[in-house]
């Protein structure tokens, strides 16, 4: 990409721990065909960067080290402070940041793009230019399981891996589904669907060892912080239902698919079959029932990765927004309608999913036509679930 933009373009990589952020790092410090990369890791221990690599390709640019905690929660420090630096001090064409497995890209995103109240300013020094988000095939499906959760470390440990992995695929530009030699063709359609129903903005790669081209992921020019706000997948879904589109469906196809993966050892002892990706809205204006729906709530409906929406509940003024990824929900007051017209509106994203009967559950959950609001007890929200381990 040429831009007249002189600061150098700032590319962060996330994923989960072990999902491939190193391999992709080491690959891009092998195949910069010259251009100077700065890099900024956590720990340089712990995530095997090639040192050596850095400094023989970038004798003139730089490497950070963060050890003691993540980047996320260290970005009015010495991450700013140290990325300022490496801008002003050194001749570098761009710079890549490794956030730590358990760090959330989006305050990293918001921190390297707008300008702060108070305090130094990364966005005169760098323009934030890709986020990457690195997934693994093999290890997503466990990622969403009831009970997987996030080393002590992270800065919320009790907070469930699916979550942070949500959003690091909504949130992101570009996405590498990788160790794609691990998994079937047909899972792997399914998490390219998956993924592409999140976040449909995305531009996404297949790989295996991260082996990509660097203009991937190197001065892209596409971060844009709105856009990826805006055209998140379960937004995306409610936009296009309130205009008529009908939701798309990614099905396996084979001859669409095209792929050549192939198959090894560890791909054989794979244990996932693949099903059908959609996405859909269930709308409605009647009010639930608070304790029916909130029992109802905890269970995770089979094949549903994403929900997401705001909810019409009897007995509260208050809008209850939902918020499910895998087996973790919340549910809580957000506002209240105000002259808006309550109703029930929730976007439901997975593979597999059985739209009549999620649907005949939650309608067995809305009141009855004429009951009166002093039948339901207090509100039982805020709710919050990580489901059975
Ligand atoms: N089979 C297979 N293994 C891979 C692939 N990519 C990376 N690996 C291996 O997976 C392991 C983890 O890779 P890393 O690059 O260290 O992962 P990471 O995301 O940096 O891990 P953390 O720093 O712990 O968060 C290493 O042993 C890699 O060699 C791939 O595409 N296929």
């Amino acid at each position: 990409m040429t831009t007249t933009d002189e600061r150098p373009p700032v590319t962060v990589i996330s994923g989960v721990l072990g999902a491939g952020k190193t391999t992709l790092l080491n690959r891009l410090l092998e195949n910069n065909r010259g251009s100077r990369l700065a890099v900024v890791v956590n720990d340089m221990g712990e995530v095997n960067v090639d040192a050596d690599l850095i400094e023989r390709e970038n004798p003139e640019t730089g490497l950070i080290e963060l050890s003691n905690g993540c980047i996320c929660c260290r970005l009015q420090g010495d991450l700013v402070e140290g990325i300022v630096d490496l801008a002003e001090n050194r001749e570098i064409d761009a710079l890549v940041i490794e956030a730590s497995g358990i760090s959330e890209p989006t305050p990293i995103a918001r921190r390297l793009s707008q300008p702060p109240e108070e305090g130094l300013d990364p966005t005169e020094a760098v323009r934030l230019d890709t986020m990457v988000t690195v997934l693994d095939a093999y290890g997503f499906w466990k990622e969403f399981d009831a009970g997987a959760s996030l080393p002590s470390e992270a800065p919320d440990p009790e907070r469930p891996l699916a979550e942070v992995l949500v959003q690091s695929v909504e949130f992101c530009d570009v996405l590498l589904i990788n160790k794609c030699d691990m998994v079937p063709d047909d899972v792997l359609d399914e998490i390219t669907g998956v993924v592409s129903e999140l976040n449909p903005r995305a531009t996404i790669q297949e790989t295996e060892y991260a082996d990509i081209d660097p203009s991937l992921v190197i001065d892209t020019g596409r971060f844009d912080y709105e856009a990826a706000s805006r055209s998140v997948g379960w937004k995306t879904a409610l936009r296009e239902s309130r205009t008529g589109k009908t939701s798309h469906d990614h099905a396996t196809d084979e001859e669409e698919a095209g792929h050549d993966h192939a198959a090894d050892d560890d791909e054989a002892g794979y244990n996932h079959t693949a099903h059908p990706v959609d996405s859909f809205v269930y709308r409605r204006a009647r009010p639930f029932d608070p304790e029916m729906f909130a029992d109802r709530l905890v269970e995770q409906p089979a094949g549903v990765v994403r929900a997401k929406g705001v909810c019409h509940v009897a007995g509260t003024d208050d809008v209850i927004g939902l918020n499910r990824a895998g087996a973790a929900v919340q549910a809580g007051p957000i506002g209240e309608w105000g002259d808006d017209e309550p109703r029930t509106e929730l976007v439901f994203i997975g593979a597999g999913m059985d739209r009549e009967e999620i649907e005949s559950t939650l309608d067995d959950c809305l009141v009855e036509p004429g009951t009166t609001a002093d039948e339901w007890g207090p509100t039982p929200f805020p709710i919050e679930s990580v489901g059975e381990a």
